[in-house]
């Protein structure tokens, strides 16, 4: 018999923002905090009854300035764990792939953000969810146009 989990999971929304030259956005965590200098897709919790992709373009626009369309966010692949840190609970992350913004990313003050092409992509050092996420989101740079 499985264990039934009764704590509620996080939901989180992240993107891959790729540009003109085929290269993914990420944004390095500020030091001290958890995953601290670590490389993650930019996004963040849902907020109650929010879509996740209104999520997560409210999140780019909070966390870097850009202004994006949820509509111009496609679906692209999910990772499932625990939270680390504060807490234990189910964590689900969905990332989208968006081609299409208004704005120069501006991090938050002790973030910082830099674009990679797929092989850079895959050595940088992640909190453990977004390593699946990046497998997921190399397979379909590859098998696509984007
Ligand atoms: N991207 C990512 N986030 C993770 C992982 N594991 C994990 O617990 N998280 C947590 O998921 C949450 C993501 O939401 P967020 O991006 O809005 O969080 P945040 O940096 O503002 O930090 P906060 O939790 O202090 O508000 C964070 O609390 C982060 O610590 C993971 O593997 N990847």
């Amino acid at each position: 018999m499985q264990h039934l989990d009764r704590a509620e999971p996080l939901w989180v929304s992240a993107v891959a923002l790729i540009d003109a030259a085929g290269r993914v956005l990420m944004q390095r965590r500020p030091l001290g905090a958890v995953h601290g200098g670590l490389w993650e897709f930019p996004g963040g919790k849902l907020e109650p009854c929010e879509a996740p992709e209104v999520a997560a373009a409210r999140e780019l626009q909070e966390e870097l300035g850009l202004v994006t369309a949820p509509t111009d966010l496609v679906p692209a692949a999910f990772a499932s764990g625990r939270t680390d840190g504060r807490g234990d609970r189910p964590l689900i992350i969905m990332l989208f792939v968006c081609t299409r913004w208004a704005g120069t990313p501006e991090p938050q003050a002790g973030a910082s953000v830099g674009w990679y092409g797929p092989t850079q992509l895959a050595a940088l050092a992640m909190p453990p969810l977004d390593y699946p996420l990046a497998e997921g989101l190399l397979k379909i740079l590859q098998a696509s146009a984007f």
